[in-house]
Order: structure tokens, then sequence, then C-alpha cells
């Protein structure tokens, strides 16, 4: 695709006015585009042409006295939508619905070699029925020949697959060591651009766990991302998970970014995706952020969203935590009203949600606090005998739990400290086995 002319016709039908378009223009420009112009249309879907005839005309039109390179369609649109949508436009149009739009965001965005594989296969998913659509009959006839396009994009399909399987997966084996060693894990949700790598940022202990680990997702050829996780005012900032130490009130937790969402996202993208999010399910806690300087419509629309996609995911509801970000930019009162809309919508067992400005840093004592209270935990008073194993065991307390006190009456240590059932009972046995100096 030539990347010169990136020239944009944003289109939009819904039967629900006003029909806004603020998100999928936003979308456009995380592509590289730019909006040159915008046509909506308050009408039902025409199944011929997605649009209907006239409207069509409009959008030729319009694209050509706007030398536009490129129609995004904010729907899903059948192969022969696609096709009729396209052969009606001026030459050499290239029309792309919402789906394949966010593919080619998360083509752009991908930066190691599964994501990129899982990106190319999703749009060769999207391309088959497509490509079948405008094949003619003696192609179609030939589907089953090696050379023939249907033919080929099926093979390929196959490779990457196969070849997907085949990939380890560093980051997961990292991950189920950790939990073994006793670190709480906390995942941040949400929707795109809501803050969760900044929040990251935020939590994240100065020293990285994985700059030891980074080989966990190494960058691919040619791309200028890492897996650090990077903030941008833009949609799909993050595409890879990073996983960072964080200590929370004195628990060593790994806290994980994770993709951000959107309505109506391609659903084997997700699923390709999602490994990170099916992880959420295995997380002590996590921490959804949501976008309060949003309009309490479209906020509330995004936390349901949000919320869907957790369920989906079979995220207990009582592991969440919402942080309303950017409050920053709201009155007081708004910031009451989103604190509403909030305790409305969620689930009945989860924490109350928590009005935060990540980038000033206001209120995250009380995030911390409330990720803090939904962690596992128990209290353990353990007796040693004064020595050197057993200050072995006071300095591994320090290191995975929460020390209250640690007290020396001449001949014995105590110690009272609170942490992970497991890692509590890993300490009474070393604790056991102390023997006297
Ligand atoms: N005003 C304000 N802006 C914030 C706050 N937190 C984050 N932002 C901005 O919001 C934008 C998005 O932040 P990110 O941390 O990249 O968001 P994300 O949720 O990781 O986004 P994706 O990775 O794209 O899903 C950036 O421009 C941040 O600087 C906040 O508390 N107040
Ligand atoms: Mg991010």
């Amino acid at each position: 695709m030539s990347r010169t002319n990136r020239r944009t016709v944003v289109a939009k039908r819904s039967t629900t006015t006003p029909i806004e378009t603020d998100e999928i223009r936003a979308l456009v420009r995380a592509a590289g585009d730019d909006v040159v112009a915008d046509l909506t249309q308050a009408e039902s879907e025409d199944a011929g042409t997605y649009f209907g005839r006239g409207k069509v005309r409009e959008l030729a039109e319009i694209v050509a006295t706007r030398d536009a390179r490129r129609v995004v369609v904010d729907g899903e649109l059948t192969p022969s939508q696609h096709r009729a949508l396209e052969s009606r436009l001026p030459d050499e149009t290239i029309v792309l619905d919402r789906y394949r739009l966010v593919l080619d965001i998360f083509e752009a965005q991908a930066g190691t070699r599964r994501a990129q594989l899982q990106v190319e296969l999703a749009q060769l998913r999207y391309d088959l029925p497509r490509l079948i659509e405008s094949a003619d009959e003696g192609a179609l006839n030939k589907q089953t020949e090696k050379g023939s396009p249907v033919y080929d994009v099926r093979d390929r399909i196959d490779r990457l697959e196969r070849k997907l399987a085949d990939l380890p997966e560093p980051a997961d084996q990292f991950r189920e060591r950790r939990r073994e060693e006793g670190f709480d894990l906390v995942t941040i949700a949400g929707y795109t651009n809501a803050g969760k790598s900044t929040l990251l940022h935020r939590l994240a202990d100065e020293l990285s766990l994985e700059q030891s680990e980074a080989a966990e997702s190494e960058p691919a050829e040619g791309s200028n991302k890492n897996a650090t996780a990077t903030v941008a005012d833009r949609l799909f900032e993050t595409l890879e998970t990073t996983t960072r130490r964080a200590t929370i009130d004195g628990r060593p937790t790994l806290a994980t970014d994770t993709v951000g969402f959107v309505d109506d996202l391609p659903h084997d993208l997700v699923e390709s995706f999602s490994s990170t999010l099916s992880e959420a399910a295995a997380s002590d806690v996590v921490v959804l952020v949501v976008d309060a300087s949003d309009p309490p419509a479209r906020f509330r629309e995004r936390l349901e969203t949000s919320l869907e996609v957790l369920a989906a995911q079979d995220v207990d509801d009582d592991r969440i935590v919402a942080a309303l970000n950017k409050v920053d930019r709201l009155s007081t009162a708004d910031r009451a009203r989103r604190r509403e809309i909030a305790t409305a919508e969620l689930p009945e067992p989860a924490a109350e949600p928590i009005p935060v400005s990540v980038l000033e840093g206001a209120n995250l004592g009380t995030l911390r606090a409330a990720i803090r209270d939904e962690l596992p935990e128990e209290r353990a008073t353990l007796r040693m005998p004064n020595g050197d194993d057993a200050m072995a065991v006071v300095s591994r307390a320090y290191d995975r739990t929460t020390v209250e006190t640690v007290e020396y009456d001449g001949v014995d240590v105590v110690l009272e400290c609170r942490g992970r059932p497991s890692v509590l009972d890993r300490l009474r046995a070393r604790a056991a086995g102390c023997s006297d100096p």
C-alpha cells in the first residue's frame, strides 16, 4: 500500500443519532492516516452496498474532490458489500472497515515476531472470504491448485498457525516461575488510551525485573518498539505486554500492562492477543483503568465494554479494582458524577471505584491500598533460635512479605509478618528447620 497518500474519508452509518465519529477518527489517525472528510448516514443498513446508492454516489464525489485514497467504514462490511463499495468508488480507492483498520494499526505496532505473525494470521483470515468473493468462477475452480491466490492464502494460514504453535511462550514461563516464588500478580486492563501504561510506570519499582529477562519478547527486526510500556496519546500504543516488579504496600507483586480494549475489536484478533488477558483471570487483582475525562455517556459505554471483556475472560468480579483516571481534567462535581456512574455499573463484589490522576500522582496511595486489600493474605508469627539461619529467614521475609515486627529476646527471634499463604507456609518450614547457633 502506498504510504505517500494517506488521505482518508471516514464513513459511518447508524440509526442512533447523533452519529459520533470521534473514535473512528482517532483510530484512523492511529493508523497513520489523515482524515480529510467524514460522511454520516442516519439510516439502516443497505444489504448491497451498506450505504445505499445515493449515499455511495455522494461518497464517491467526496473521495474524488478531496483526493482521498482510502475510505474507512465504521462498521463491519460483508465481503460482497466490500466489493460493491470498492467498485463504485474512484479507481484505486481502498475500502477498509473498522475491523481491517484495527488490523492495520496492530500491524504497524507489532514489535515482536510473535505479534507480527499473529497480525498476519488475522489479516489473512479476514482476507480469505473477500478473496473468494472477488475471484471469478475460473479462479475459484482452481482454488485447490497450487499457485492460485486462494490456495496460497490457505497455505500461508496453515503455515502461520503451525509456526505460532511452535513458538515458545517465555512470558508465561516467566510469570509462572515468579508466581511460584511467591509474587502476587496484578494485571492492568482497560480501554485503549485510558492510561494503563502510565499507571504501570507509576506502580513499578525503579529496578525492572525484566531488564535481566528482557529476552522474553525480543523486538523483531526493523521494529522500533521494545518491551517497555510506552505511553502516548494514541490508540493501541501498547501491543506487547510488559511485566514489572512493583512493591505495593510492602508486598512484592508483578504488574502486567495489557493491550487496550476497543468496541467491536476483531474477535480472533482479541483472542490472539488475549494470552495476556487470559492471565488476568489468573491474577490476584485486575486494575481496570477507565478514562473518567470522557463525557458521561462514553465513560459509561467504555466501562461497560471493559467489564464485558473481563467477564468473557472469567475474571472474578471481586478481583476488580476500578481506577477512574484523568480526574485532573474534571471539576469536583464531575468527579462525583463519574463515581456515581461507576458505582452503578460495577458488579456488586468489585471494590469501590477510585478516582485518580495517574499523571499527577493524585490518590495513588488509595489505589495502592485498594489493590493491597484484594491480595490474598495471612498473618504468621515465627519463632526461631537466634543465629545465621534465623537471619536468613528474616531477610527472606523482608523480601517476600510485609514484616510487621522483629524482636530478639536473647535466645529467640520472633518475627511477625503478613503475606501470601503459600509464601508463609514456606517461611514456616524454614523457621522450623532453623538450628541453634
Ligand atoms: N490528563 C491526564 N492524562 C493522562 C493521565 N494518565 C495518562 N494520561 C495520558 O493519556 C494518554 C494515554 O496514556 P497511556 O498510558 O499510553 O494509555 P494506555 O491505556 O496504555 O493506552 P494503549 O496502550 O493505547 O491502550 C497519554 O497521553 C497519557 O499521558 C492522567 O491522569 N491525566
Ligand atoms: Mg499502553
